[in-house]
């Protein structure tokens, strides 16, 4: 769902209504993160959020950047966007 590869990286953008949401959105993939003890990169500012996703340990993606990305579209599902 809405990951596209670029860079090396898996990528989903969003577009928020407001910098608080944007602020939740990203709030939101954190236990996610921690569960698998695997982070994505962020930006996030007034109506966006980028999360990147690779494997810095690997220098590309990997199974677990996969796996992050699909419990993250469950995360943020309730958001709707
Ligand atoms: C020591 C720790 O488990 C590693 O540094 C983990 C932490 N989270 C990570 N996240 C990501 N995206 N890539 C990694 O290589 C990585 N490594």
């Amino acid at each position: 769902m809405s990951w596209i590869e670029q860079d090396g990286a898996l990528v989903r953008t969003f577009k928020t209504p407001d910098f608080m949401t944007a602020y939740r959105l990203v709030s939101a993939v954190v236990e996610p993160a921690e569960a698998l003890n695997h982070h994505p990169d962020l930006r996030f500012g007034w109506g966006y959020v980028e999360i990147r996703l690779t494997t810095h340990d690997a220098g590309g993606i990997t199974e677990q950047d996969h796996q992050l990305a699909q419990r993250i579209d469950a995360a943020v599902r309730p958001f709707g966007l």
